[in-house]
């Protein structure tokens, strides 16, 4: 029945769409234009020319395969016994249900967790159910191998990756480079970092002691695109404008690739392979990945050119990722150049998008409570005094910085939902629970953390919620932003919790260091802090949020072992650079 429906609608959505592409190739039409300018051309080209043939009686086949389809389709599909959340009452259907989890999962997810935070309950997002189970069962679930409870698996699902990201199926080198490689080599990498960062603030900050009007998503997406550039792939490709453009456009042509498909009627999905290519957002997608294919090609023939001459440079603990993956995956396909080139990609998909999100909502939470920029300077300035600079244990004694962050991901979560699974095979659970094959599961991880019984007065922002806890007796090496518990869940769970979490961590401080110590903030007149957007269980910062700034420019006022403290200029990131005046 599917694959007949499938055949049905292919034959005929094929054609336009075929004729759709081929007016790309031609230049006749943008992928900017799509939606409204494509469809119009759709209509005056390929959608008329079909119509005046054979293709009514097509039409008709397909549409009464598509209600068959639709009437039959998950009719014996075995679900778990769970309560739904998000009805308003009993009369509700469930299209419109679904429809207002597009911007409204926030409310729906908290009033099932209020409800059924100890046992689980359905939500409803468009493309499909997903059962948010109690984190009462986290331990028990992440000991449960792959096989069984898949997370690449869920990821690929959830992203709609066999159009884009089978990569990461087919092997999980990314991570192993990032647990062999980069985890034992920290400190090496913070440095890279560092060095990075301090290029990167010289090319892109504001140097002008006058106020002037950033748009601070897009600015922070360029530094931290360089910055995750500079350990993926190395220099020189980290500063390849090319390279940058690329690194940073495809998490965009990612996301709306996803979230058109999610968005339309669960009983499309098996034309996605067909609709997929009619979306300008995938072509755009796949032209990166060709671009990135010809850069990472490069970069290896020249890598391999030098090794044989013997001119390779790089500092052995924090050679860049690409490198180390083309020498340590373990088959010909781990070591194959596209896959390689399409696993940086991906590399730089988990590790921008993300961090520079949280840097945005932390720049922001500063820029709307402006109380916490002297504590903060202070701390960093103390700091930094009795280390003698910005050394990987002087970003571990900035303990007001670490709580500051972590309560800024608090309330400005990446995801509504995380941990998400799926079962490979039927489990019961060791109360009973019985979760079928085919299950996708995920924790509510924002609600939990705003739940009173997990965090005292939590509708209150308050940044140093967790350096007190730490200066309570016993408590100083917990309560930190990188670390991961049954409640604290931004960063994931189990063996696929985030492998780049410490390395974020790092990166965010130093960032919001340079931020506080060089650059006053402050909103243009008449504007505050803006709300945050959700699609799904996405949470992101307002796009088009800009703010003002300025270079400090009173420096050398305090006194630093009987020197005086320079301004901590962004070139004392730079390794060797004095701090001291
Ligand atoms: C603030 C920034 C970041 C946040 C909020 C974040 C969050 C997450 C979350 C929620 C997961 C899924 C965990 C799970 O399912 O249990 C994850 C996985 C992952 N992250 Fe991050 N991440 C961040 C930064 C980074 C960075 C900088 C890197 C790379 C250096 C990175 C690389 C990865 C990889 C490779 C995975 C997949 C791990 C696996 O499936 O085994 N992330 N991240």
């Amino acid at each position: 029945m599917l694959r007949l429906s499938m055949q049905a609608v292919t034959y005929v959505l094929g054609a336009p769409c075929q004729v759709y592409q081929q007016r790309l190739r031609d230049g006749m039409i943008g992928h900017w234009q799509w939606p409204l300018a494509s469809i119009h051309e759709l209509l005056g080209g390929g959608w008329s020319d079909i119509l005046e043939s054979k293709t009514i009686w097509r039409l008709s086949v397909a549409a009464i395969a598509i209600l068959v389809y639709l009437v039959f389709h998950g009719r014996n599909v075995e679900k778990a016994k769970a309560p739904y959340a998000g009805y308003r009452s009993f009369w509700e259907p469930t299209f419109w249900v679904r429809l207002r989890f597009i911007n409204g999962a926030w409310p729906i997810i908290m009033d099932g967790y209020r409800k059924y935070k100890d046992s689980m309950f359905w939500i409803r997002r468009n493309d499909r159910d997903i059962l948010i189970l109690s984190n009462k069962y986290v331990d028990e679930l992440r000991a449960i191998p792959d096989e069984k409870l898949s997370g690449f698996e869920a990821d690929v699902e959830n992203l709609r990756g066999p159009y884009y990201l089978d990569v990461i199926l087919r092997s999980n080198l990314h991570t192993r480079s990032l647990n062999q490689k980069m985890s034992p080599n920290l400190q090496a990498y913070v440095d890279i970092v560092r060095d990075e960062l301090a290029h990167a603030l010289k090319s892109e900050m504001p140097e002008s002691e006058n106020w002037t009007e950033v748009p601070i998503g897009d600015f922070l997406l360029r530094i931290i695109a360089r910055i995750s550039a500079r350990f993926i792939v190395g220099l020189p490709l980290c500063r390849n404008e090319e390279w940058l453009r690329v690194s940073t456009v495809v998490g965009v042509n990612v996301f709306t690739t996803v979230l058109i498909l999610r968005e339309l009627p669960p009983f499309l999905r098996p034309l996605h392979p067909v609709i997929v290519r009619c979306l300008p957002s995938w072509h755009r997608l796949l032209e990166n990945l060709r671009v990135a294919r010809s850069l990472i090609a490069e970069v290896l023939e020249q890598y391999t050119l030098n090794k044989r001459e013997g001119k390779v440079n790089y500092d052995e603990a924090a050679s860049p990722l690409l490198l180390w993956m083309s020498e340590n995956g373990s088959n010909s396909l781990e070591r194959d150049p596209v896959n390689l080139a399409h696993r940086m990609i991906f590399l730089g998909l988990g590790s921008i998008h993300t961090t520079a999100s949280q840097a945005a909502h932390a720049i922001h939470d500063l820029t709307a409570r402006p109380e916490l920029i002297i504590p903060l300077r202070e701390e960093l300035e103390q700091v930094l005094c009795t280390e003698g600079g910005w050394g990987k244990s002087a970003l571990m004694k900035l303990w007001k910085l670490d709580s500051f962050m972590s309560e800024s991901q608090r309330v400005n979560p990446p995801a509504l939902t995380v941990f998400h699974r799926l079962a490979m095979e039927p489990m019961t659970l060791s109360d009973g629970t019985y979760l079928p094959k085919g299950t996708f599961i995920a924790m509510a991880a924002a609600s939990i953390l705003l739940d009173p019984d997990v965090v005292p007065n939590p509708e209150k922002f308050d940044a140093f919620r967790n350096y007190r806890e730490r200066l309570e007796p016993g408590e100083s090496t917990r309560h930190q932003y990188a670390m991961v518990d049954k409640d604290h869940l931004h960063f994931g769970h189990g063996r696929h919790a985030c492998p780049g979490r410490a390395l974020a961590v790092n990166e965010l401080k130093l960032i919001l260091g340079s931020f506080l110590l060089n650059y006053d903030l402050k909103y243009p007149e008449g504007k505050g802090r803006p709300a945050n957007q959700t699609v799904d269980e996405i949470v992101f910062a307002d796009p088009k949020a800009t703010l003002l700034i300025r270079k400090l420019s009173q420096c050398g006022r305090r006194r630093c072992d009987g020197k005086t403290l320079h301004c901590l200029m962004i070139q004392d990131l730079s390794e060797g650079a004095p701090i001291y005046t």
